[in-house]
């Protein structure tokens, strides 16, 4: 064994294959969970490295795997599926062998590496696979990448070696609208030497059957030819993009310490927070200083019983929502169904089965999250929205009135400066080159954004073409200072389109607390600053106090 846990992708690997070993000696249906379970961790593993060729292929090793979980009756699997699966693992072995060979699976001690800081693991490399009559598009392209720190590498469709490493994604840009046989043959030839990247394919007609020719072949996303060039920079940062990677969080609550331990321990395998109580009573407080993504009930419990404190919850707002999954012995149908019929989202019975508690966890937080996303995060640029933006402006302005009031030694004299940020004749931009490029042009400054401010600092989309900025701690001069150079950069910036890049700029308007006290009145000057920077000329930066 390699080491003591499971830490890189080889171990896990190798974990996975040992369980596997062990069930098709034995044939036990723990094993098999066992098995299942490993799987799914290696999943989850490639998932937060971002590695979608070898998500892919363990998702599907995974897929296969819940689909034979059945129960102890059905355990040894019949030798066929035996040979399936073990086919499967062996794709997936040689596929991890192959992109470790280029330097993307490094091991990686989890304990030292949180998934925020594996960024260094993930290449950031594009081959673009193109012919000279696409000669325009392709330098476009190239220029903007290069810009957001991707190295590009040029290859011709007639190209059969690649000796560079195996990069992020692969972009194909075909002559004409259909691929040919030897665009095909070439695409297939590349998805077997770079299992784990991303293959986009640019300019596919809009209908079934050459989009199901290119995804035989082994492309990930095909864009139509009226989309491109704007939706390949989206496609490429949404795979850099870290996304929230906080911690899942379960409050289990359960009178029995026994079913407590064996919860704890399966989501804990999952890499799933939880924290316990033994009393419903204590539910509230559980809620307000843990809180949890998801609460786990007990049926029956002292004082009251789980569904009496499911409906308490349902009738508040805040946790209306919340998703609520039983877990208990009650076996009688009836009870369940009224158990779910007052707030309850999902009934799981006891004795469980740790792989299906685990997906049925996950599976309810993911939509949660995503849900509560959508109503905080603007679609198109993954910012603040218009409304989130506000009210997290209010909340630093009165975080910093609050700690002028305790005089607290450590936020005592903080600043807060703000700026808003519009993008200059951007109405002029959609007319010339349609609304995917203006759009790629917003989110282009989004991502400028995000690369150059702190994560502290807030970031919105207050309008259309309109950010809004509030840099914590920071003065008037250096917001100008920091504001102005990101000015400066994005007028570099090519946005490519059909025929080539184009090149847009922004003013800015600063305000700062404490000359302006409250949040409306600082976005007021701000705003009032933005007028005035339009007014001078646009392409600048001025101060309203
Ligand atoms: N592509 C795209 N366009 C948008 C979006 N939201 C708003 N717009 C457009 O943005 C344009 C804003 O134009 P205006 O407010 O007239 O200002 P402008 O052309 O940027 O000119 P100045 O601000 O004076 O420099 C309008 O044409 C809107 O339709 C969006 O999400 N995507």
């Amino acid at each position: 064994m390699p080491q003591s846990s499971p830490n890189s992708i080889e171990d896990r690997l190798y974990v996975l294959q040992k369980r596997w070993d062990v069930y098709v000696a034995d044939g036990r249906f723990e094993q098999f969970i066992e098995f299942a379970v490993a799987v799914n961790s290696l999943a989850e593993y490639f998932n937060r490295l971002r590695l979608p060729g070898l998500v892919r292929l363990c998702e599907g090793l995974e897929n296969a795997a819940l689909f034979k979980l059945g129960d102890n009756s059905s355990h040894p699997i019949a030798p066929q599926d035996v040979f399936s699966l073990q086919r499967q693992i062996e794709t997936l072995a040689a596929a991890v062998v192959s992109s470790k060979s280029s330097g993307v699976a490094r091991r990686t001690p989890e304990s030292t590496t949180p998934a925020s800081d594996i960024d260094w693991i993930k290449p950031r490399s594009v081959w673009m696979v193109v012919g000279p009559e696409k000669r325009d598009m392709a330098d476009a392209l190239t220029r903007q990448l290069q810009f957001f720190g991707f190295k590009v590498c040029e290859h011709g469709w007639d190209e059969e070696e690649y000796v560079e490493d195996k990069p992020l994604a692969v972009l194909f840009i075909p002559a004409q609208e259909n691929a040919s046989s030897e665009e095909i043959a070439r695409i297939a030839a590349i998805r077997a030497e770079c299992p784990a990247s991303q293959l986009i394919y640019l300019g596919v007609e809009s209908a079934i059957e050459p989009i199901v020719a290119l995804m035989r072949a082994g492309i990930d996303v095909t864009i139509p030819a009226e989309d491109q060039p704007a939706m390949v920079l989206n496609c490429i940062l949404d795979l850099v993009q870290t996304k929230e990677q906080e911690q899942y969080r379960v409050l289990v609550v359960e009178d029995s310490r026994v079913a407590v331990a064996l919860i704890q321990r399966t989501l804990a395998q999952h890499g799933i927070d939880t924290h316990a109580i033994n009393d419903p009573g204590k539910l509230l407080d559980a809620l307000e200083s843990y809180k949890p993504d998801l609460v786990l009930m007990d049926m029956y419990m002292p004082r009251f019983n789980g569904v009496e404190a499911t409906r308490v919850l349902r009738q508040m707002a805040a946790y209306s929502s919340l998703p609520i999954v039983y877990l208990s012995g009650e076996s009688e149908v009836g009870m369940q169904v009224e158990a779910l019929r007052l707030g309850g989202d999902q009934f799981l019975m006891k004795p469980f089965n740790p792989v299906l508690l685990a997906a049925v966890v996950k599976t309810r937080i993911e939509r949660f999250r995503e849900v509560r996303r959508s109503t905080r995060l603007d679609g198109l640029t993954g910012l603040f929205n218009h409304t989130a933006a506000k009210s997290r402006l209010k909340a630093l302005v009165n975080e910093i009135d609050d700690s002028a009031a305790t005089e607290s030694e450590a936020l005592r004299g903080n600043e807060l400066t703000v700026a808003m940020i519009d993008i200059d004749h951007f109405k002029a931009i959609n007319d010339t080159y349609g609304h995917p490029v203006g759009d790629q042009v917003i989110r282009g400054l989004a991502w400028l954004l995000k690369g150059r401010l702190r994560s502290i600092d807030l970031i919105g989309r207050y309008g259309g073409e309109e950010f809004l900025i509030a840099l914590p701690g920071v003065g008037p001069d250096k917001a100008i200072a920091v504001i102005d150079r990101i000015r400066r950069d994005f007028s570099g910036l090519p946005h490519a389109q059909p025929d080539g890049a184009l090149y847009a700029t922004f003013s800015a308007g600063i305000a700062s607390y404490p000359a302006m006290s409250a949040a409306a009145a600082l976005t007021e000057a701000a705003d009032g600053a933005l007028l005035q920077a339009k007014r001078l000329g646009r392409n600048r930066v001025e101060y309203g106090g």
